[in-house]
């Protein structure tokens, strides 16, 4: 974890708390304004996860109805280069958009295991199970 000026671990920031001088006063507040669109970022990205989870669930569906197996390396493949391409492009670590692809596509195919074993859709509020 990263170590603060004073040394500490943590530094809770709110609005609650009397900072001491108006720069640290007027650092707080830009803070709290970038936390602002950090949250609707958050938000949009919960929406979005929650899509993608709907229309994987979808594909797993029909892969069980047809037989298929839960996997597809080859498009994998094709989603890994795209999105670190996409990443570099938009000024982001492809490492953390290899992360994002590592994590979402783990997860689609449990469900994907899930459905084909049970014959049931998961639903998008089942995304933990
Ligand atoms: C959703 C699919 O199934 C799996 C999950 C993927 C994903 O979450 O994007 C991609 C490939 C498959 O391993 C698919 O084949 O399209």
């Amino acid at each position: 974890m990263e170590q603060g000026a004073s040394g500490s671990n943590e530094t809770v920031i709110d609005s609650e708390q009397d900072w001491r001088d108006e720069r640290t006063r007027d650092i707080v507040d830009k803070i709290e304004t970038l936390r602002q669109s950090i949250d609707n970022v958050d938000m949009a990205i919960v929406a979005l996860l929650a899509e993608r989870f709907k229309y994987t669930s979808s594909v797993g569906v029909l892969k069980a109805r047809a037989g298929f197996a839960p996997a597809d390396y080859k498009r994998e493949e094709e989603q890994m280069r795209r999105l670190r391409r996409l990443a570099i492009d938009a000024g982001l670590d492809p490492e953390i958009a290899e992360e994002y692809r590592e994590f979402v596509v783990t997860e689609a195919k449990k469900r994907h295991k899930r459905i084909a074993e049970t014959g049931e859709d998961p639903g998008v509020l089942d995304i933990f199970a």
